[in-house]
């Protein structure tokens, strides 16, 4: 309803509403790093918040989100980037049937069989960072994909992340900032003792730790970053996903090198097999592999829809507590 449509007492309720609401979003994204809603969503409510206690100032309360530091303003305190080019997400399957089937379709598509890069899937958040003439100038969060958050300050404090290339190009290139598995086991007792709550995975930790005004938060805890991929490969000279892993760790940026390009379902079924039993000695965590057209110009051939690329998809591991369910059945039996 319009703001000047409101009775008092339909403001009122309103007010009280959105004042609880957004009080616990804060709570839930400023202390425990594990947002209950998108950014825009909760930004909407705000905005809402806003409008509605300037109208009726009469139910302004000092614990009202707009009126306290914590929550409000740590969830719009960061800048806003428009992303130049969409960020857009993985397509998941979770069976090798599935995975087979989106083969099938990919090489239905291009009307040949494709080679394929396999990489491990890191549990962390997508980051896009825009390097001009070799200098870092700019880090942004996936956020709804076209819009995100500026954490550029955030970022230069992680030591894998160089500020300067080894050459003075200009690029946007991705990747995932993560937490090492040790970093989160320190961190969360550090937590307990403080008598925080400690966080859920790694992935919220690093999210809770990247998104941080305080710069100097982000710096205690030991992010780490793999690049994965640039919008612009002529900038760099490749022409396939394996080559922009080798052109991205010679300009000084963080790959991961468990990758493999392979040539049939086979040699990914086995690399699965592979990751999945690695899964608990990494030092990272991972949640599954992906699979991605090699070529850079089938890529191109198969495009994305609005949300997903087609030359790509991410296999997810079964949650892990599934496979001690399944180890202890087989024990009993
Ligand atoms: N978490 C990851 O380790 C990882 C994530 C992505 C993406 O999210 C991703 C999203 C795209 F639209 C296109 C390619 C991508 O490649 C990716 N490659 C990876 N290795």
């Amino acid at each position: 309803t319009p703001v000047n449509n409101l009775t008092t007492q339909m403001a009122q309720q309103e007010i009280a509403t959105l004042q609880k609401r957004l009080t616990d979003y804060g709570v839930a994204y400023y202390e425990e790093d594990a947002p209950l809603v998108e950014d825009y969503i909760y930004d909407a409510f705000y905005a809402r918040l806003v409008l509605l206690e300037a109208q009726f100032p009469q139910f302004v309360t000092p614990d009202s989100p707009t009126q306290n530091v914590g929550g409000a303003k740590v969830k719009s305190g960061l800048a806003k980037v428009v992303h130049p080019a969409p960020m857009l997400s993985l397509g998941d399957v979770f069976s090798l049937e599935e995975l087979q089937e989106w083969d099938e379709r990919t090489t239905k598509t291009l009307g040949f069989q494709s080679e394929y890069n396999l990489e491990l899937k890191i549990d962390g958040l997508a980051v896009a960072l825009t390097y001009v003439d070799g200098k870092l100038v700019q880090a942004s969060t996936r956020g709804n994909g076209s819009i995100g958050e500026d954490v550029t300050a955030n970022v230069k404090t992680i030591r894998s992340i160089p500020q300067t290339l080894t050459e003075p190009i200009t690029i946007e290139v991705r990747g995932e900032i993560y937490m090492p598995k040790s970093s989160f086991a320190t961190l969360n007792k550090q937590r307990e003792a403080d008598g925080l709550e400690p966080f859920a995975n790694p992935r919220n930790a690093a999210a809770g730790s990247l998104r941080q005004l305080n710069v100097a938060i982000t710096k205690k805890r030991e992010l780490s970053a793999f690049v994965y991929y640039t919008a612009d490969p002529d900038a760099i000279g490749v022409t396939t996903q394996s080559g922009a892993l080798e052109r991205f760790a010679a300009l000084g940026l963080p790959t991961d090198d468990h990758n493999r390009v392979i040539a049939t379902m086979a040699d990914i079924d086995a690399y699965i097999a592979e990751y999945t039993s690695q899964r608990e000695r990494l030092a990272y965590g991972i949640d599954g592999v992906v699979v991605k057209v090699n070529q850079l110009d089938n890529q191109l051939d198969l495009g994305h829809t609005v949300k997903i690329p087609r030359w790509a998809i991410a296999y997810k591991f079964p949650p892990e507590e599934a496979l001690t369910v399944v180890r202890d059945i087989e024990w009993t039996v």
